[in-house]
């Protein structure tokens, strides 16, 4: 399977270099897309010459991007595989790309997990309450809408404080680089009126964390993740790119894959 890779940040830049250096059985990398990549050495090219020579494509520029150039990827044939998530809160946005094809759509995981128990759980009885609260570090959250007066509390703060709550559509929209995983959940348990998320910042956070609540008739449930943060982009935890790798694997050469 050769593989494109759209946008080379904190994560698709670790998810090609893993890609060229052959440590993803059965997928090599076909090439990499990006203005400014974040590491020298990757083969990069133009977005047309990354669709006649990749199977599929792997999404890592942001929400932007995959509005801007999802569905050109699907109708090239090529399958493509969503890091942004959130971009598909927008109307009509997963409707368009999936109507795109012939490529197939494919959802990273990204930073968090229990989707695949929510979306089991989700097919018995629709959730009554799913609630999806994400911490990061404050400095890190500061947002263009914010006004100078906010953005400048943001970054003082020395207690941890709720920036927003509300619907997952909203607060995935209002953070895109941070609340993607608002959208997944929504899309795992099927439906994004059900989910409400919150972002909080704390000046102190070791790590970032997201703690995930559901209650419907399968059963109650509460995850809670606390990843490491990138070093290179701090709203970005450090695992993402492995999620990238594990699910480009699986498509590769599927092996006793969980479903
Ligand atoms: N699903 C999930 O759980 C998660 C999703 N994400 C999503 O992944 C995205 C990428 O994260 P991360 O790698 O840390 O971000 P980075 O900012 O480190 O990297 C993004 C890269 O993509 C480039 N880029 C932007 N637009 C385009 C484009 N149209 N074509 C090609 N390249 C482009 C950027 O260039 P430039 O800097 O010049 O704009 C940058 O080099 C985040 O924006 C977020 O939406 C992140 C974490 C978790
Ligand atoms: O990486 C994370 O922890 C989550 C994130 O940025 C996002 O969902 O956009």
């Amino acid at each position: 399977m050769r593989v494109g890779v759209l946008g080379a940040g904190s994560i698709g830049a670790i998810v090609a270099e893993a890609l060229r250096d052959g440590r993803v059985p059965g997928a090599e990398l076909a090439g990499v897309v990006d203005p400014a990549p974040a590491v020298a050495g990757l083969p990069m090219c133009a977005l047309p010459e990354l669709l006649s020579t990749s199977d599929l494509v792997v999404e890592c520029a942001g929400q932007r991007a995959l509005a801007e150039a999802g569905a050109q990827v699907l109708s090239a044939g090529c399958d493509l595989l969503v890091v942004s998530v959130g971009a598909l809160a927008a109307d009509g946005l997963l409707e368009k790309l999936l109507a795109a094809g012939p490529g197939a759509v494919h959802l990273s995981t990204g930073a968090i997990g229990g989707l695949d128990l929510l979306r089991s759980a989700a097919l018995l009885g629709p959730f009554e309450r799913v609630v999806i609260e994400t911490t990061k570090k404050a400095s890190s959250l500061v947002q263009p809408w914010m006004s100078e007066a906010e953005a400048d509390a943001l970054r003082r703060t020395s207690s941890p404080v709720e920036l927003r709550r509300g619907p997952a559509r909203e607060i995935t929209a209002a953070f895109p680089k941070s609340a993607n995983v608002a959208a997944s959940v929504a899309l795992a348990v099927r439906n994004w009126d059900v989910v409400e998320a919150a972002v909080i910042a704390d000046p102190a956070a070791p790590a970032t964390s997201h703690v995930i609540t559901a209650a419907g008739p399968a059963g109650q449930y509460r995850f809670e993740i606390r990843n490491r943060p990138s070093p290179r982009t701090p709203t970005s935890s450090r695992v993402v790119p492995y999620a990238v790798l594990s699910a480009l694997e699986a498509l590769a050469s599927p092996r006793a894959v969980f479903r």
